[in-house]
């Protein structure tokens, strides 16, 4: 990752990446402006939350329980800091991006405000964690500054260097201000595969006690994961003072994808290929993918994530 040459500690209050080049505090206005903190932002979330994310009910209560307290807080106390975990497929990425989607108003241009740190791509060697901390300070240091309403993601977070997303903690605690900086309306996200043989343990559970998977209670399975990504030496979190200092506001539990919610997912990506949706072609795709446990079937061990090939070929 390189910062922007104006991401720097020296650039603090001046113009950063992604703002528009004007004065660091017409940006910072204009920041506010393109974040559209209106009352209908959330019944907005919801509604494409609940609309085109299946199957995650417990995320999407979460997530949005979350924002409604950041989001609506004249001068949060603190960033908000969500960790999303789940296997491969199940929407932590889709989720986030709808939540970019809608936070900024139309128009705004949201690579001013949306920062996406991939781990493979952006802190791919673990012999150079120095400097890699050094600039993610910068980085986020430099966005806030301008935008404070800035969104951060960082997928691939089961790859991240030991010791790397520590480099963070200052920003993400409960401080008034840090070297004039305020941080309280930035947004973190993780997103992490860590967890999610836990999640599907406990979901696998409720499926042979055949209890609802609408019952498995949020809190508990928080707790859980909070506990599983601190001592998972392959989660990004292992041993992290985020986790010791309990920064992450939110573990937010994506559920293994059952055959029903795969099938949403061919019928959506049917639809937006402009096909029409074909009963016996949507079974046949979302019942090939649920393979897990193999004797049962019942989840799709790669969610919806190879849908729009299988879709593609189909056809
Ligand atoms: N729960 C879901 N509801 C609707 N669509 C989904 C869902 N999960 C996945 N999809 C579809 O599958 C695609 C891939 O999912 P996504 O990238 O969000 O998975 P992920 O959980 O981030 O996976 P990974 O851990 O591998 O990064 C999405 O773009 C979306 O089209």
């Amino acid at each position: 990752i390189r910062p922007h040459p104006r991401a720097s500690q020296e650039a603090v209050g001046t113009v950063l990446l992604g703002c528009l080049p004007i004065s660091a505090d017409s940006v910072s206005s204009w920041a506010e402006v393109a974040f559209s903190a209106s009352p209908l932002i959330l019944p907005v979330v919801k509604m494409d939350l609940e609309r085109k994310v299946f199957g995650q009910h417990l995320a999407v209560q979460l997530v949005l329980r979350a924002l409604n307290a950041n989001i609506y807080s004249k001068r949060p106390k603190k960033p908000l800091v969500m960790s999303f975990h789940g296997w491969t497929g199940t929407g932590k990425t889709f989720l986030s991006s709808i939540i970019a989607e809608n936070l900024y108003q139309p128009g705004a241009p949201r690579r001013s405000f949306v920062h996406h740190f991939n781990t493979l791509l952006h802190f791919p060697h673990a012999s150079r964690v120095h400097l890699y901390k050094e600039q993610l300070q910068n980085w986020i240091r430099g966005n806030v500054s301008a935008c404070p309403r800035s969104l951060f993601i960082f997928s691939e977070m089961d790859q991240m260097p030991h010791g790397l997303i520590d480099s963070i903690t200052p920003f993400l605690g409960y401080h008034e201000e840090i070297d004039g900086v305020y941080y309280g309306k930035a947004i973190f996200i993780f997103l992490n595969n860590a967890g999610g043989d836990k999640i599907t343990e406990i979901a696998l559970d409720y499926w042979r006690r055949t209890k609802r998977r609408e019952d498995i209670p949020g809190k508990e399975l928080q707790q859980l994961l909070s506990e599983e990504i601190f001592r998972n030496t392959n989660s990004g979190f292992f041993q992290s003072q985020l986790i010791q200092k309990n920064l992450i506001d939110y573990f937010i539990p994506f559920l293994p994808l059952e055959c029903k919610h795969v099938k949403e997912c061919v019928r959506e990506e049917l639809r937006a290929q402009g096909h029409p949706e074909d009963e016996d072609l949507i079974t046949e795709i979302a019942s090939a993918m649920t393979d897990y446990p193999s004797e049962e079937g019942i989840y799709s061990s790669k969610g919806c994530k190879t849908v729009a090939s299988r879709v593609t070929l189909s056809i």
